[in-house]
């Protein structure tokens, strides 16, 4: 089984610019190099090419739906190739409205997968209920079959259709989510882990209850869709919605041990590492150096040797 990393410099699901460096910067921290020498080598795919529609009108206050919906179906191909191959596979991100096309290519071969997000936000707004129109903070409202009446048919996105179940998403690390987010996670009973959370069960219990809640029916594919904003802003200070009180190293680290140990990791999402946003060179190296610790971590790096 490779694991194969596929870079997506795009950033049209929010309105930062740099974010589409994301991959390169990553890169450039020693991804390939610092997982070759472990037995879980990573194969550069290379980057995936976006083209920037020309007439891409707001939809309601959402900015660049087409352009957004449009990478998101290329996404799609190259996620559902990879896993079909037989890979594992790796996404660098760009924003996180990228993980509209990643889980939904890898639904495409496993629809019984089970998505873990790690994000201080819950990206489940709907454009009805986005303060922002930015489409990074709506990917999960794309996916999932219980919001279908809520949603209304953005431009961009008739290629698609929500297939993800309720009751086969967890969240850990929420500490910013709007109250039209907050609506959704209630009514819909939506399985989340907030930074109270974590401070009051410990991270531990946390991936225990995750796990199980998840895994206990039925053991199938993990689609862990990691947010560098997870991590308190002192660890990833580069990237567009720094938000304080964010996981610790050690939790982060614990988190992808925990789903390595499963077995079961298909696909990972990294986003949201944007380097133009770093306030020196150490603080970008910071933020590129973690992301490759958790993905390395996610593969098998172990903490003991
Ligand atoms: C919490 N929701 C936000 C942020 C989404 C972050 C996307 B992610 O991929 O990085 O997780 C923020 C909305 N706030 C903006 C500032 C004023 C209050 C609302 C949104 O724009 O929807
Ligand atoms: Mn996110
Ligand atoms: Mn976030």
């Amino acid at each position: 089984k490779k694991t194969y990393a596929v870079g997506t410099p795009f950033s049209k699901g929010q309105k930062r610019r740099g974010v589409e460096h994301g991959p390169k910067a990553i890169r450039d921290a020693g991804l390939v190099e610092r997982l070759s020498n472990l037995d879980y080598a990573v194969h550069d795919f290379g980057d995936l090419t976006f083209k920037h529609l020309e007439k891409d009108e707001h939809f309601m206050h959402v900015p660049f739906p087409r352009t957004v919906g449009r990478a998101n179906q290329l996404l799609s191909g190259a996620v559902s190739g990879a896993v079909g191959a037989g890979h594992t596979c790796i996404m660098l991100g760009g924003d996180h409205s990228l993980a509209i096309g990643s889980v939904e290519g890898h639904a495409q071969q496993c629809p019984d997968l089970c998505l873990i997000w790690v994000d201080a936000h819950a990206d489940i707004n709907t454009p009805l209920t986005s303060p922002s129109g930015n489409l990074h903070g709506q990917s999960v409202a794309f996916l999932l079959k219980d919001l279908q009446n809520k949603m209304p048919e953005v431009p961009g996105f008739s290629w698609m259709k929500p297939f993800l179940s309720a009751r086969d998403l967890v969240y850990i690390g929420l500490r910013d989510v709007d109250p039209g987010e907050h609506i959704i996670l209630k009514t819909l009973g939506i399985q989340y882990f907030s930074m109270r959370d974590i401070d009051r069960m410990g991270i531990q219990r946390v991936m225990e209850v995750t796990l199980d809640h998840l895994l206990a029916r039925k053991q199938r594919p993990i689609h862990l869709s990691f947010d560098i904003d997870a991590f308190d802003p002192s660890l990833a200070p580069a990237t567009g919605t720094p938000v304080n009180g964010g996981l610790t190293y050690r939790e982060g680290i614990y988190v992808t041990e925990e789903i390595h140990n499963t077995g079961l990791l298909s696909v990972m999402d990294v986003v949201e590492v944007n380097p133009t946003l770093g306030a020196t060179p150490e603080a970008v190296e910071a933020t590129t150096s973690l992301a490759v610790d958790v993905i390395a971590s996610a593969l098998g790096q172990t903490r003991e040797g």
